[in-house]
């Protein structure tokens, strides 16, 4: 087994050959291969105790394989928001100051990261006041200051609602395009696979099963591991314009112009602005809310187009 650096031009940032992580006499993860592209979005998927963790802890160097090879780009940089967290949220502390607990940096760089994820008046704010979902983005600003190559999110809509966690995904593309770093993503929530995810990675101690979100929600392996409720209820994000929610909280629907469209992404959860999705699945609202304002459950008879759904910001 190697775990190595590329001397030469890397097209992958990370490749991984037959992976195993072998710990307290199991294998943890067996037979992984896995590759992330510069610029792209991989997201890992399986249940609890699944391997990913431990997998994206091997794909950057923190775990060492016990089986297979890694090999890692030489100017790959990576910025790593894990699972949990040492830092204690109950401890007074501003979000400037949590910034620079692991990176040395000025107070311009601090204000330009917390800029880019939408809280940059939140800088003096205490840690423990914040919200699930903007402490998820000072995390995330906190993993940008290192200017990464890679960033690796696990599971960063732990503690979010369903509006929150859109937008904190549509964040995160929009960081991909605009830092043109590649992310991977790990997340057990199979409901909604992230808007621009390319490829969606299924892990179960081994790889079930991987491709484009849609390919892996019709694959058998997914099936066959989730359920098929899950795999009906899998919904990968296409985002549309073709309602307005009222401030009544009603929805109205000006019909279906067949367009994608770009809005602005520190509003899309307003109630003042046209947004859509298709086959009734909104930004903002589970898969589950359909054009009567009612709750759809999984099962009923829209929701297998859900599955096929993907995010488009044209
Ligand atoms: N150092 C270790 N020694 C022994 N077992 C371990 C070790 N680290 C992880 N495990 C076990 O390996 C399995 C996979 O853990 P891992 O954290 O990678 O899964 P996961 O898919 O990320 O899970 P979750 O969704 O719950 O975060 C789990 O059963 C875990 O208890």
């Amino acid at each position: 087994m190697t775990d190595s650096v590329s001397h030469g031009p890397a097209r992958s940032l990370i490749d991984m050959r037959g992976v195993g992580v072998f710990r307290s006499g199991r294998w943890l993860v067996r037979g992984v291969d896995l590759s992330i592209r510069r610029g792209e979005i991989v997201t890992l998927i399986g249940p609890n105790g699944s391997g990913k963790t431990t997998t994206a802890k091997t794909a950057v160097g923190i775990l060492k394989p016990d089986a297979g090879h890694v090999d890692r780009a030489r100017d790959l940089v990576v910025g790593y928001v894990p699972q949990r967290l040492s830092v204690d949220r109950s401890l007074p502390m501003s979000v400037a100051r949590m910034m620079t607990l692991t990176t040395r940096v000025g107070n311009g760089a601090i204000e330009a990261a917390l800029d880019k994820v939408g809280i940059a008046h939140l800088a003096k704010a205490q840690v423990h006041d914040l919200s699930g979902g903007e402490f998820q983005r000072a995390l995330l600003a906190r993993a940008m200051l290192r200017r990464p190559s890679l960033l690796v999110l696990d599971e960063p809509v732990q503690g979010v609602d369903f509006s929150g966690e859109i937008a904190l995904y549509e964040l995160i593309s929009e960081l991909r395009d605009s830092e043109g770093c590649a992310v991977l993503l790990i997340s057990h929530d199979l409901h909604v696979v992230m808007a621009k995810t390319d490829r969606v990675i299924c892990l179960n101690g081994h790889v079930c099963c991987a491709g484009s979100p849609s390919s892996v929600a019709a694959s058998p392996a997914y099936r066959q591991l989730f359920g098929d409720r899950a795999a009906e209820a899998l919904a990968v994000y296409r985002h549309r314009h073709d309602h307005t929610h009222l401030p009544g909280g009603e929805i109205s629907y000006s019909g279906d112009d067949g367009q994608d469209h770009d809005h602005d992404h520190d509003d899309r959860h307003g109630h003042d602005h046209g947004h859509g999705h298709e086959d009734g699945h909104a930004c903002g609202h589970h898969p589950a809310h359909r054009r009567s304002g009612d709750i759809r459950q999984p099962g009923d008879e829209d929701e297998a187009a859900a599955r096929a759904v993907e995010h488009n910001h044209a």
